[in-house]
C-alpha cells in the first residue's frame, strides 16, 4: 500500500517507499546475510546474555544501581582491573527499538573494556508501552549526572548507543546541562546504527508500541534539531564517532551519513565509519572481542594517555 501523498512528497527518499518498503527497511535483522532473520535476532539476545553472565560473574560490579526512582531507573557498573580508583566512564545504551532489550543482556563490552582499565556501565531505561521517548531521554540525562556526581574524578565520560541507543546518546549532545545540578566530563560517543530523523519510524509497526505523533518524533529527532540550533557544540573537542555496519539498511547508512554531515556543519569533531562485512547485530556482538576493530578504536579513544 503507498504511504499518503501528503507524505510521499517532500526531498527524503523514504517519503517515496511504500509501507512495506519502509519497513523492511527499518527491520535491520531483514538485511543480514550471514544468518536468517529470526536467528539473527535470537543469537543477539544469546550473545548479550551470554556476555552478561560471564561479565557478572568475573568483573568486580555493582548492580542495579538507582539513579532514580522508578523501578527501570537502574544501571550496572562493572570495575576495571587494577587498583586505580581513577578512570574513564564508557556507558553503554542499547537498542531494541526503544520497546526491547534491557541492561541484562547487553553487557557485551564489559570484558574487553574493564581489562583495559575502563569502567563500564550499562544503563537500563523505563522502554515502550510504559516509557515514552522523553521520559527515556530524561532518564539518560539523569543516569549520566549521577555517574558525573558519583565519579568527580572520572577521566572522561564515553557513551556508546546501538539503534535506538544511539539515538539517546545522540540527544545527550543537545541537552542543555546547565539545567542539570552538575555537567558530565562527556569526552566521546560512539553511535552504532543510530536514527536520527524519527519521523519514518511512524509509519512502521515499530509505532504501535512507541505511539509517536509527528510533533513528538520530530521533538526527538537529533537530525533536525541540530539543523534548527545555532548555539556552538558543548565541547568542541569530544569526539562524535559515527557508525554503521556495511549490511546495514540503506535506510540507515543514510541516516547515519546525513547526521555525520549535519555534526561537521555544526562544528562537531566528528568521524564515520562503515565497518565492512558486518550487520546491525554484529557490530555490536563483536564488542566481546578483544581483536574487534571497534573495540579497539574504543580502547584507544578512550584512554587517558592519548
Ligand atoms: N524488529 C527489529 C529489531 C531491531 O531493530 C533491534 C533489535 C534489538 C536491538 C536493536 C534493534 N534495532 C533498533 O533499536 C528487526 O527486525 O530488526
Amino acid at each position: 500500500m503507498e504511504l499518503p501523498s501528503c507524505v510521499r512528497e517532500g526531498e527524503a527518499p523514504w517519503k517515496k517507499m511504500s509501507k512495506e518498503e519502509l519497513q523492511t527497511q527499518y527491520s535491520p535483522s531483514k538485511w543480514a546475510i550471514h544468518r536468517e532473520a529470526e536467528e539473527t535476532l535470537k543469537t543477539f539476545s544469546q550473545i548479550g546474555e551470554q556476555a552478561t553472565k560471564k561479565a557478572r560473574a568475573s568483573r568486580k560490579n555493582l548492580l542495579g544501581v538507582a539513579y532514580g526512582d522508578h523501578e527501570a531507573e537502574k544501571l550496572d557498573i562493572y570495575f576495571p582491573m587494577g587498583e586505580s580508583e581513577v578512570w574513564p566512564l564508557f556507558m553503554f545504551i542499547h537498542g531494541g527499538y526503544w520497546q526491547s532489550g534491557s541492561k541484562d543482556q547487553s553487557a557485551f563490552v564489559v570484558n574487553p573494556l574493564t581489562g583495559q582499565k575502563v569502567a563500564v556501565v550499562i544503563v537500563g531505561y523505563d522502554i515502550a508501552p510504559k516509557g515514552t521517548l522523553d521520559l527515556m531521554v530524561d532518564q539518560v540525562t539523569r543516569s549520566i549526572s549521577f555517574l558525573q556526581k558519583q565519579f568527580p574524578r572520572n577521566e572522561g565520560i564515553y557513551l556508546c548507543g546501538h539503534s535506538a541507543g544511539a539515538h539517546l546518546a545522540t540527544m545527550m549532545l543537545l541537552t542543555d546541562w546547565t539545567k542539570q545540578e552538575v555537567t558530565p566530563n562527556l569526552k566521546g560517543l560512539f553511535l552504532v546504527s543510530g536514527i536520527y530523523d524519527l519521523e519514518p519510524i511512524i509509519h512502521t509497526t515499530m509505532n504501535e508500541s512507541l505511539s509517536l505523533t509527528l510533533e513528538a518524533a520530530q521533538r526527538n529527532s537529533p537530525q533536525l534539531l541540530l539543523e534548527a540550533t545555532q548555539t556552538q557544540p558543548g565541547d568542541p573537542a569530544a569526539q562524535v564517532l559515527v557508525i554503521v555496519g556495511q549490511q546495514d539498511s540503506p535506510e540507515f547508512k543514510r541516516q547515519s551519513k546525513n547526521f555525520y554531515k549535519m555534526l561537521l556543519q555544526k562544528g562537531w569533531n566528528a568521524s564515520f565509519e562503515e565497518f565492512q562485512d558486518v550487520d546491525h547485530f554484529e557490530i555490536v556482538w563483536n564488542l566481546t572481542r578483544e581483536d574487534f576493530e571497534l573495540t579497539q578504536e574504543v580502547w584507544s579513544t578512550t584512554d587517558p594517555a592519548q
